[in-house]
């Protein structure tokens, strides 16, 4: 018989103490059915929550949250934390615009830290806030639940290193499921298998200065109190040691070899249909379109080596993994030793492909300037999820890798606009051996293709130059269709505009100023943001060529962009045919432009 509903009576921690042990097998129950019904809807991270919510519970009837600090690492295993601290009631809206963030959140709720879903980065919360309660004598203590994933991040060693030499009462839950997406990788996993079994070794973590609790059943309420209890009452630093299952209680979860569903996305819509075709166009999702490639020229030249922190499948390497297991090396999620590995390979004669998410590239930018483009060597990074992404919010869109790169001296950096551009372009990349090289695109689906009008030099003009036009468009990647359809707009409207796709949009080809310079407006079009992109690129050049050209950058603000659906986001910023047409009338028709304004048609 289920018992009434306990969850919706639990409003914050304190409904929880005060239930009885007996209820919370059932509490388990019920939060786990909630999480299957409405993560399976909303998109999240099923697998991870469902590993955590006997731990989370545990936690916090164990500690005294918010006056304790709770730190989540990565947070993308929060939902459970969030459920029992009040706002259960949102969980529908989870991932949306406005809605619940997939991710602590501080101005949703005092109970939330660290907002920033990059991994590895707890201990170092913990080590700092500890310092600061100790300083200022504030007796509140600090619990920070780490997965055994992001304990393979240099972050982590770097404040363990720190808070094991210290006295101060930091409580570190290691959440230990063995996985990160893939089994986790490297000695620490199997280190951590070794206390799991009880193997006669020494305790890393003992000898670093911790007090070690563990190995604990992550499932167990007793097992759990008892373990929480004790590292309560401790005076220095603890581990305890949690032994959980990704995905537990809902089999396909813990069954599901890929990587126990980490991240399950909301039901795809069909692909799309292009009218008047006998068959549906595909299009094809840009991750699948790179890792089949990339298997391709894996096959054609033994030099290509792949490289990843802990994401192989996310960013598209199953396909090569599995040709050429001896060429794919997973380095855990350690974004700063995959770049400097890679220059090592690198050195060693190799070609190495590092992919990786935009976002977490940012992590490793003295790696790629210091240890691969100091030395010149022919790197390609792959970066997915570049651009906005969505769902995930302001620390996953990969909106500042051309700002950063475009600093590295020697470095290329290609945007393709459709799934042929990207096989291309990563052929030419791969083809460089004089430099790093950069290939990104975002996350989801490659538009239909875009064909070619004429190439000039390394880039593609996607309509004629007329020698009447008075506007270029400059497209960056995806957004050539946004400016394709902006031209076919104005030419209704009697307006002609010349559209480019630079292809390779760092170093600036001067085809690409010749038509700058031919152009009395140029408009660039750019899922980044323009602070250092290829719009700012561009306003120098001509201002330093002296070119009276007047370029406008439209793209992403210096911003932290919320969460939100791509589309909606890159409306929202202006990145839309409706703004592109707007910003060329109001530019066109300036104040001592010498045309009449077009009578807008069907208007
Ligand atoms: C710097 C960084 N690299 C990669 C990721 C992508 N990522 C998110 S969760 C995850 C795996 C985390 O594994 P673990 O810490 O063991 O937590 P679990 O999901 O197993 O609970 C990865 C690689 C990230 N968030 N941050
Ligand atoms: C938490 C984390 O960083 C990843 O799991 C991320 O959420 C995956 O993003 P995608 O869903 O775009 O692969
Ligand atoms: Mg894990």
């Amino acid at each position: 018989m289920t018992a009434p509903g306990l969850l919706e009576h639990i409003t914050s921690p304190g409904d929880l103490k005060v239930l009885p042990d007996s209820a919370l097998p059932e509490l388990a129950a019920q939060i786990r059915r909630r999480l299957i019904d409405v993560v399976s809807r909303t998109g999240g991270h099923l697998g991870p929550n469902l590993g955590v919510v006997e731990l989370t519970i545990a936690l916090h009837r164990t500690f005294d949250a918010p006056h304790d600090a709770i730190i989540w690492d990565t947070g993308h295993q929060s939902y459970v934390h969030k459920m029992l601290t009040g706002r259960d009631g949102r969980l529908g809206q989870l991932r949306t615009a406005g809605g619940l963030s997939g991710y602590p959140c501080r101005t949703e709720s005092d109970y939330d830290i660290v907002e920033n879903s990059h991994a590895s980065t707890a201990l170092s919360y913990a080590d700092g806030l500890s310092r600061g309660f100790q300083l200022t004598g504030r007796g509140r203590r600090v619990v920070a639940v780490v997965g055994d994933g992001a304990l393979t991040g240099g972050m982590a060693w770097e404040a363990l290193n720190n808070l094991g030499a210290s006295d101060r009462p930091v409580v570190i839950v290691l959440n230990d499921n063995g996985r990160s997406y893939d089994p986790t990788v490297g000695a620490l996993s199997r280190h951590l298998r070794q206390l799991r079994e009880g193997a006669a070794c020494s305790n890393v973590l003992v000898s670093l200065g911790f007090g070690y609790i563990g190995p604990i059943d992550g499932h167990d309420f007793k097992a759990l109190h008892r373990a929480f209890g004790r590292a309560r009452d401790q005076d220095g630093p603890v581990v305890v040691h949690v032994v959980t299952r990704k995905g537990k209680g809902y089999p396909p979860a813990e069954q599901d070899e890929a990587d126990r569903m980490h991240s399950v996305s909301p039901a795809r819509t069909p692909t799309a249909v292009v009218p008047g075709d006998r068959k549906p166009a595909r299009s094809e999702a840009w991750t699948k379109v790179f890792g089949g490639e990339l298997a391709a020229v894996g096959e054609e030249r033994s030099d290509i080596v792949a490289v990843t922190a802990a994401m192989r499948l996310p960013t598209g390497l199953g396909p090569f993994g599995e040709r050429f297991p001896h060429r794919i090396i997973d380095v855990g999620i350690a974004e700063q030793h995959a770049v400097t590995c890679a220059a090592g390979l690198a050195t060693s004669g190799l070609h190495p492909v590092v992919a990786i998410y935009s976002t977490f590239l940012g992590r490793a930018f003295d790696q790629v300037l210091m240890d691969v483009g100091l030395h010149r060597l022919p790197v390609t990074f792959v970066l997915d999820r570049s651009g906005v992404t969505g769902p995930d919010g302001p620390s996953h869109h990969g909106i500042w890798d051309v700002s950063l790169l475009r600093g590295v001296p020697g470095i290329r950096i290609a945007a393709p606009r459709d799934a042929i551009r990207l096989r291309e372009l990563l052929r030419e990349a791969l083809a460089h051996e004089d430099g790093p090289t950069v290939l990104r695109y975002p996350k989801g689906d490659a538009p239909l293709p875009v064909g070619v009008h004429t190439r000039v030099g390394p880039v593609d003009l996607l309509t004629a130059h007329r020698p009447d036009a008075q506007v270029l468009l400059v497209s960056s990647g995806a957004l050539a269709t946004v400016a394709v359809e902006s031209a076919d707009r104005l030419a209704s409207m009697g307006v002609s505009v010349t559209v480019a796709d630079p292809r390779w949009i760092h170093p600036v080809a001067p085809e690409l100023m010749s038509l700058v310079a031919d152009h009395r407006v140029v408009i660039t079009l750019e899922d980044n943001a323009i602070g250092g992109g290829l719009g700012a690129a561009l306003s120098m050049a001509a201002h330093l060529e002296g070119l009276s050209s007047r370029v406008i950058p439209l793209g992403l603000p210096v911003e932290f962009v919320p969460v939100g659906e791509r589309a909606t986001l890159l409306s929202d910023y202006g990145l839309d045919a409706d703004h592109v047409v707007d910003t060329v009338l109001a530019a066109r028709w300036r104040r001592g432009s010498k045309h009449a304004a077009p009578t807008l048609v069907g208007s």
